[in-house]
Parts: C-alpha cells; structure tokens; sequence
C-alpha cells in the first residue's frame, strides 16, 4: 500500500509543526547549495546507476539541478493572482493555490535532471509529493531525499518511493488522495497514467513523452559544424534522449560531402568507460534497451538502409554500441518512425524548403526539432511551420531552466522548465464578494 504525506502544503507544515521560520524559497536555495557540496558523490551515483559519463554529470546535470532550484526558488514567492475586473457590483480576485499531492513518475535516462524539473516547480508551488524513480536509477533519488531534509524540507513534503511500474508507478497513477500527476517516460505508459488517471479520481496529468526529432540541415551551413551538430544530436547521452535528433534531413547541395564528414566524426567517437575523461558515449542504461537498439539496427539493414558505419555491440561485457549512422532510409520505414532512444542516426536527403518541411512533420511525434541555415526567412519560415515544442535554431540541446519544453502530439502536452511549469503545479481559484456604494466599477 502507498502511504500517502500529508495534505497540507510546504508552507503551511513549517508553520503548523514550527520547524525554523523558513518558506521554500530558503528551503530550496539551501537545497541547491548541498547538491554542490555533494558534486562528487551524485555524479558517480549518476555514472554507476545510469551508465552516464561521470565528467557530463558532474558539469552537467548536478550543477544544472542546483540551477533549476534557484530557479524556481526565485518564483516561490511571486506565485499571486489577479485582481478582477468584474462588470457588475462585485468584487473579484483570484488565488493561485497549489494542487495538493503531486506524484512524480521519472524514467531512467536523467534521473537527476529529471528529479529536479518535477521537483523544483512543484516546491515552489507549494505542493507535496511522491517521486517514483525508474527502477534502474534509484540511488541518486534515494540521495536526494536525504539532502533534501539536511536542507529543512519538512519531513512528508518530498516523498521518494522507489519500485516497479506496474505497481507503485500505477499505484500512483490510480490513487484517490493524489492531486496530479506528471509522467516523463514511453508513448505506452504515458498512455496507461493517463487511463489510470481518468478511471481514479480524474486527476490533471502533464506527460512528456517519446520523440524522433528532425534537425534540417540546409546547404548554406559550414559542412563540419553541422556535422558535429548531427552527431552530439544523436550521441549525446548515448542517444537515450527523448529529443536526440534521430532524423537528419540534409539538402542535397552539401549532403555527400556531410555523409563524408559525418562518417568520419562517428568512427572517432570514442565509447567505453563512463569514469574515463576520454570517452565521449557509455554503455546502454540496461539489457533490455541494449537489445531493444540492436534489433532496431537489424530491423534497419532488413528494411534495406544503407548501414554506413557501425551497427555492432562494442566488446563482450557491458552494453556498448557503435555509433550508427543508416543512410538510404524512407520515411515508411521503422528506424525513420520510431523511437530508438540509442545511437542511431536516420541520414535522409531533401531539396526543398517545403519538403523539409514536410519530412520532419511527417510523424507521430513531435517534441523538438533542429535548423541549421544562415538564411532568416528559411529559419523563421520552417520554424513556425514545424509541429514541436521547442525548436532549436543553429544549436541543439539548448536548454534552459526558463526556457519550457515540451510535446505536440504524440509526444505529450503540459511543460517542463519555464514558469510554464509552475502552472502543472497551481489551480486557480476565484473569490468574488459583493461591493457596495463603490465609486469605483
Ligand atoms: N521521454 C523520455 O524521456 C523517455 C522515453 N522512454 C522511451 O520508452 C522506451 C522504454 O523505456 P522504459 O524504461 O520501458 O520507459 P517507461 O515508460 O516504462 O518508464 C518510465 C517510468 O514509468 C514507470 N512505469 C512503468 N510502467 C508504469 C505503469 N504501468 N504505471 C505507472 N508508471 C509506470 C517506470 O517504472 P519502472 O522503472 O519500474 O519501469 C519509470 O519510472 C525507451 O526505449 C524510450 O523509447 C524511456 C524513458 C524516458
Ligand atoms: C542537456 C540537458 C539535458 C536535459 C534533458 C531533458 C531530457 C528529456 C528527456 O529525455 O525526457
């Protein structure tokens, strides 16, 4: 059985059970302070659970969670409605009151970064809440919890409980008692949260879900650069991202020289030990997703892609993968329509803006999505005319705390990051009161 922490909001706990006279904003930026204390500790936590590189985690995702807390500890005390203007007699404003008990369901592939885009907001919101961690990543979860009551988070605010999908992440999903609940994971489960939701007590879901993003590579771009953009866009993280850039549409003026260029790139990236500064791509998180890319690799050749380099397991021990790159790859075709979440790059050719443009709206996806041009009218034009959440103009993964990300379609709606954020945390309640002999209407 799930045990549920109190009802009642951070606020309200540290005043009714008098811990030290602190609102979360103190809280939190104490919080972030311990997280950078601690570095070390979560970044080889992050390695050992999640296969990540140590050097990545430790400049990455920790400080980054440290920032996302300062972040949102700096909107915790502007959280405020409005005053109304009502067309009658009346007096009206409105309350941004926080939803109650918020379940957080997290997968495995950023189990920091993750924890502290759910976390975060929902603190500042004044909400409590349960995190569920994927199973293969709970440790750093576990770590957290404790820094998080060295920082004075009242004991029942912040609940960590670590266990299986089908049963505590369902639990959480189907409780009566718990208010919201914001998924990140697969298009199924997302799918299932959502049903659980609607058949329990109807709670509000955000779900950020799968994605097989385009990065439209135009002909008037320096060949190398994009080149490297291509391949951290699908690399990065092993490419167990939900926006990796696993289509790469390239106009035909500069493709053969690209391919070139990206075939070399890929044969130097160097895979191994996640402790070992050198190494640019770990193992795979487990061996279900393991096998999961290999046989979307044989799926690859059988479809009749072209496999230009890699496609093999790495060594006999761990869950390595050769940076993979198909080219000759159709639309129709699975490696071009679903999620791999591995490092496995879709190479296809296009000539027009407009076909472009079609080929990257052509899935049931739609979280991200890469230009690269020099040319404004083609960026601004294919920008608005992509169905993404975010959409990243000659970068890739730039993300910020207050920059919201998030799915169109098939890949989930709510948002991560931004105030934005705040909102998945927040209900808004009016209160209207007559006014009388007001000169004022
Ligand atoms: N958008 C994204 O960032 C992610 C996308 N994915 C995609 O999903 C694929 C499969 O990965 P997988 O780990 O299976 O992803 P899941 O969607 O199964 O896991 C995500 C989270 O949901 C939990 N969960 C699983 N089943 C249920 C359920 N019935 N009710 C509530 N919660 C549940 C998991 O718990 P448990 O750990 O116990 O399974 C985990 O915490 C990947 O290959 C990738 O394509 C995966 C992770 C992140
Ligand atoms: C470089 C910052 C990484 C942000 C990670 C966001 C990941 C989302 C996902 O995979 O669901």
């Amino acid at each position: 059985m799930l045990i549920l922490p109190s009802r009642q909001h951070v606020r309200r706990l540290i005043t009714v059970h008098g811990h030290v006279f602190l609102e979360p904003r103190g809280i939190m930026l104490k919080f972030a302070d311990l997280i950078e204390e601690h570095a070390e500790v979560l970044a080889v936590l992050e390695a050992l659970d999640a296969g990540k590189l140590h050097s990545w985690a430790k400049m990455g995702d920790i400080p980054g969670a440290a920032n996302t807390l300062r972040y949102y500890a700096g909107a915790a005390d502007k959280i405020h409605g409005e005053v109304l203007k009502m067309s009658r007699a009346l007096q009206g404003y409105t309350l941004r009151e926080p939803i109650g008990v918020v379940g957080h369901i997290i997968p495995w592939n950023f189990p920091t970064t993750m924890f502290f885009m759910k976390v975060s907001p929902a603190l500042a919101a004044g909400c409590t809440m349960i995190v569920k961690p994927a199973e293969q990543t709970p440790l750093i979860a576990l770590y957290f919890a404790h820094l998080a009551k060295l920082a004075g988070v009242p004991d029942g605010v912040l609940n960590v409980v670590p266990g299986f999908g089908p049963t505590a992440g369902a639990a959480i999903a189907s409780h009566m008692d718990i208010d919201k609940v914001s998924f990140t994971g697969s298009t199924d489960v997302g799918r299932q949260v959502m049903q659980a939701a609607a058949t329990s007590n109807l709670k509000p879901v955000s779900l950020e879900l799968g994605g097989k993003s385009p990065l439209l590579i135009f002909d008037d771009v320096d060949v190398n650069t994009a080149a490297d953009m291509a391949l951290l866009g699908i690399l990065f993280n092993k490419g167990e991202i939900c926006v990796a850039s696993s289509r790469v549409y390239v106009q035909e003026g500069i493709y053969d020289e690209f391919e070139k260029k990206l075939v070399e790139k890929a044969k130097a990236w160097v895979v191994g030990d996640p402790f070992d500064p050198a190494v640019r791509q770990g193992p795979q998180v487990d061996k279900k997703q393991f096998d999961r890319i290999l046989s979307y690799i044989e799926h690859g050749k059988r479809e009749g892609a072209t496999l230009l380099t890699g496609g093999k397991p790495i060594g006999k021990k761990g869950y390595y993968i050769e940076p993979t790159i198909f080219t000759n790859v159709t639309e129709d075709m699975l490696i071009a329509k679903n999620e791999i979440f591995g490092p496995v790059m879709a190479l296809m050719k296009f000539k027009t803006v407009e076909e472009a443009i079609k080929s990257a709206n052509n899935t049931r996806y739609g979280l991200a999505a890469g230009i690269m041009t020099k040319d404004l009218n083609v960026a601004n034009t294919v920008s608005r005319s992509i169905r993404a959440g975010i959409i990243w103009i000659n970068c890739y993964f730039a993300f910020d705390s207050d920059c919201p990300y998030g799915g169109y379609k098939m890949s989930g709606f709510g948002r991560d990051c931004g105030l934005e954020s705040l909102h998945n945390y927040l209900q808004v309640k009016s209160v209207v009161t007559p006014i009388f002999n007001s000169p004022w209407l």
